[in-house]
């Protein structure tokens, strides 16, 4: 970065030198030589003095005026309101009292560098209902959807709540010869076991009190089509003895019915359970277990994910901008660096809410890491000190390539971007950094 600091006290650059890190400093002292140095130089940032040669606030309005594209900070040993109103009105960056707030200069710079690295909103939505992702483990779990959807076989969804288990039954079903008929879905932990037999199965009038009519099951009713049973890690043995028989059957009995209904339906099942550890410990059928993973289909937590986290983000970030009528066109990449720190416990879910959040806080065209909603720009495992190994509080586990992704992201920061500094930090040759720079698309305009 290159600092223009145009003030008639030669002393004030040694005050401020300390805090410019690895930006360059050109002073000039009088208003020939200021002149020339803003006509001749690309600057990223210019310190004026108001009373520069009885020029500041001149120059200030002609740099204004002629769309200089430096950020120009006046400076000021008697500020007023007034000028530093006018200062803001004739286009100044910034207005800082003489002398100089310790810090202040360091933090303007920082600031500049984050606005300056800003990753553009994508401007095309992809159809609803798209899957979002591009990580090696999402593409594997494409690859699976497509073999799956074009056969009739029983696809059992594995992976965290919020993950998107119930996106991929429904692109499955979208993609499959069934896409016409219905997508039937059902939440087997959200109700109630008496409730849930004659839910899936239906009954018929009388089968029970209340029974005042005959009910079609979700069975019945996804004919031609897909049920998706979600959370079937919950369901009682007895429930599970009753789907196992409708699966290899393919039919159902409604409750208090007589003859069965044969059934043409294609399952998909879900859980965030550990399946197998229930089969281990006899709470979950095997014989229904590997009837339901004939295909099975693993969703990553949100943490594992890497790239995947950046393309999200930004799908949300542009979907919410749509939506709510915000005119972002950029996000900064501290943004990025501060949603990789996040554990995401809630996953895909959770980043979707909090991106929604950010842009409703946001107001201009830049989306900064200060929109982020508190919870997030804050996030737990940054909070107090390390617990006790296998400790609840422990941060979860990530893999070994997010945490080398995160390191050299906060290398890169620490360091303002300069790779031998960080190539040091880190323990690596500075070839090996660039390279790492590369895969991960961690550079400055790489996106
Ligand atoms: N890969 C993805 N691309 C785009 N949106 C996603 C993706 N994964 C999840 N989502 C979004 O995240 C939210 C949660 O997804 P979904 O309901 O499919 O998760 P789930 O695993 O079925 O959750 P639960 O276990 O809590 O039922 C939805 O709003 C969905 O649109």
């Amino acid at each position: 970065m290159k600092v223009l600091l145009l003030d008639a006290d030669r002393s004030l650059g040694r005050t401020i030198e300390p805090e410019l890190d690895d930006a360059e400093l050109t002073a000039a002292s009088s208003l020939s030589d200021g002149l020339r140095l803003i006509a001749s130089g690309s600057w990223d940032l210019i310190l004026l003095d108001a009373d520069f040669s009885g020029a500041g606030m001149e120059i200030l309005g002609r740099l204004h005026r002629e769309g200089g594209m430096a950020p120009v900070v006046l400076l000021s040993s008697a500020p007023t309101m007034d000028l530093a109103m006018e200062a803001i009105r004739q286009g100044a960056h910034d207005v800082l009292p003489k002398p100089l707030p310790r810090g202040r200069v360091r933090e303007i710079l920082l600031g500049i560098e984050e606005i300056k690295r800003l990753r553009p909103l994508p401007e095309a939505a992809p159809a609803e209902g798209t899957i979002v992702g591009a990580s090696s483990h999402m593409m594997g779990v494409f690859k699976s959807i497509a073999r799956a959807a074009t056969s009739d076989a029983t696809v059992l969804v594995l992976g965290e709540s919020g993950t998107g288990k119930e996106m991929v039954a429904r692109v499955l079903h979208s993609r499959s010869r069934r896409a016409k008929g219905p997508f039937v879905a059902i939440n087997c932990a959200a109700i109630p076991e008496n409730l849930l037999e004659s839910e899936l199965f239906g009954h018929e009038k009388g089968a029970f009190t209340g029974a005042i009519g005959r009910r079609i099951g979700r069975f019945e009713r996804a004919t031609n089509g897909t049920l998706f049973l979600d959370e079937i890690g919950d369901m009682s043995m007895a429930l599970q003895s009753k789907i196992l028989r409708a699966i290899q059957e393919r039919e159902v009995e409604r409750v208090g019915g007589g003859n069965p209904v044969s059934i043409d339906v294609r399952i998909v099942a879900a859980t965030n359970r550990d399946l197998q550890q229930a089969v281990r410990d006899g709470r979950f059928r095997e014989d229904l277990f590997y009837r339901l993973a004939v295909v099975t289909v693993m969703l990553p937590p949100l943490r594992e994910r890497g790239v995947d986290l950046d393309l999200l983000s930004l799908h949300y970030f542009a979907h919410y901008a749509r939506e709510h009528g915000r005119p972002i066109r950029a996000v900064a990449e501290e943004v990025f660096n501060v949603l990789h720190r996040h554990p995401w416990p809630g996953n895909v879910r959770q980043l979707r809410n909090a991106a929604e959040r950010a842009v409703v806080m946001a107001d201009g065209e830049i989306l900064l890491p200060q929109h982020l909603p508190a919870d997030i720009l804050n996030p737990p495992e940054a909070a107090g000190s390390a617990p006790a190994a296998g400790g609840q509080g422990e941060p979860p586990l990530v893999t070994l390539e997010e945490m080398e992704r995160r390191m050299i992201r906060r290398a890169l920061r620490e360091t303002g971007s300069n790779v031998t500094v960080a190539a040091e930090r880190l323990g690596i040759h500075r070839n090996t950094l660039r390279r790492k720079i590369q895969e991960y698309g961690l550079g400055p305009g790489t996106g």
